[in-house]
């Protein structure tokens, strides 16, 4: 039998996916931190977004569920400053159920305007403190440990003084050293971080690097008597193409929190794509009680305000990902909704089932397209579909080298049913 609640009981869809999950389940309390606002909006491709749709994405991040979102680094200029606190301001006023976190150097000068806009919004704005820790980034930066050290504790401790939760990042963990990162993660535990946050910067990590570094970092709060206390974030990026298989693992080796952004959009390739993890914890049976039916709108105004487009044949939220004009895939999506069986039509050629996200499946017309399209597109927009009618459209399509439009197709309904 399969843990994944969506399935029927009469084992309709047998899951392999299920043989040996069992023990190590990603637990039910895991969170979600939306990096769209932030390292989203550092890619270099990315238009820069006005505050009213920053707003907008501020209010489908707590319709879709995450926790916490970074809303940007107030202490990088006029205009950063007042956007986050125009959001910290938009969140107290509407209650939103959604955390605030801003990123900043260790630096006093990067945490101080957090701690105004945490007094000024009343809200307590969690301090996203990063610095470079790998020994590439020490020999370009002119660092050693000594100045690491000095630098974190120092931001570390202008934040907990103020009263605000620290997360403490360490840039490119990936490729850091163990003996470097236990005295760091030492030093932010004792200075009172509430969080730990791993980093694949550049999209170093593997699936086995993800478990090693995170065992390692769960041995190191428990040896220093920190368990219970403090977290362990995920934060990675796709240079490797495994920024979403990296997240879902993190979550599975013990992470409590996992950053994502809208589309994986960020720095280069981007960040671990916060809909599809989302997407894939649904599917393993987890989320139950999350509503995912607003995520196309959170991709499309994400999309949207950074000017982009979603491609076509993006799982979920492309245009095609539940679309279809082959004959067979068709024939059997009209028998089972035939059937009178939306369950079954939702799934008989989806691996994600459409309704379950707010989409539905689409049935279009094309060169390789049967009777079955035809009639189904004819009755979804109550046109008889009359004999002459469906031959007339099916011998346009047989001719054509694309997939009809609706404006095609009705040009032939008028042609037919106009005379
Ligand atoms: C701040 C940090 C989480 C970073 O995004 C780096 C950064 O943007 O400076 C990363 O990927 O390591």
């Amino acid at each position: 039998m399969s843990a994944t609640p969506d399935f029927r009981s009469d084992d309709l869809i047998y899951d392999w996916n299920e043989i040996g999950r069992k023990g190590r389940l990603i637990p039910r309390d895991v969170t979600f931190f939306d990096e769209t606002l932030r390292d989203g909006l550092q890619n270099p491709s990315v238009a820069d977004p006005n505050i009213e749709q920053k707003l907008r994405l501020i209010h489908l991040m707590s319709k879709i569920g995450i926790h916490v979102a970074d809303i940007g680094l107030p202490g990088s200029s006029k205009r950063a400053f007042d956007d986050v606190l125009r959001m910290c301001r938009e969140i107290t006023d509407n209650r939103l159920p959604l955390g605030v976190a801003c990123a900043g150097r260790t630096v006093v000068s990067d945490i101080t305007p957090m701690i105004e806009i945490s007094q000024r919004a009343g809200i307590p704005v969690e301090v996203y403190c990063f610095i470079g820790s790998s020994p590439i980034r020490q020999l370009a930066e002119d660092w050693d440990l000594d100045t690491i050290v000095k630098r974190s504790a120092e931001a570390i401790d202008v934040a907990v003084k103020a009263g605000l939760p620290v997360a403490y990042v360490t840039e490119d963990t990936t490729r850091s050293r163990p003996d470097m990162l236990a005295t760091l993660f030492k030093m932010a535990i004792d200075h009172g971080a509430s969080r730990l946050c791993l980093c694949d910067t550049v999209g170093h990590a593997t699936p086995d690097g993800v478990r090693n570094l995170i065992s390692f970092t769960k041995a190191i709060i428990a040896g220093h008597g920190a368990d219970g206390k403090v977290r362990i974030d995920w934060h990675g990026h796709n240079d490797r193409g495994l920024a979403l298989e990296n997240a879902l693992w993190a979550l599975e080796f013990g992470a409590d929190r996992v950053h994502g952004t809208a589309l994986g959009i960020g720095e280069r390739v981007g960040n671990a794509a916060m809909e599809l993890i989302l997407l894939n914890l649904k599917l393993l049976g987890l989320l139950e009680h999350q509503d995912l039916t607003h995520m196309l709108e959170y991709c499309n105004t994400a999309a949207e305000a950074v000017g982009w487009q979603i491609p076509i044949n993006y799982p979920l939220v492309g245009r095609d990902a539940f679309r279809t004009a082959t004959g067979v895939h068709a024939a059997a999506i009209i028998k089972a909704q035939g059937k009178g069986d939306a369950w079954l039509a939702d799934r008989i050629y989806s691996g994600v089932p459409a309704g379950m996200f707010g989409r539905k499946q689409e049935i279009c017309v094309g060169y390789m397209s049967g009777a079955s399209n035809v009639n189904f597109w004819l009755r979804q927009r109550r046109i008889e579909p009359s004999k002459e009618l469906v031959e007339a459209i099916l011998k346009k399509a047989k001719g054509s080298s694309h997939i009809l439009s609706d404006e095609e197709i009705l040009a032939v309904v008028d042609e037919v049913n106009g005379r």
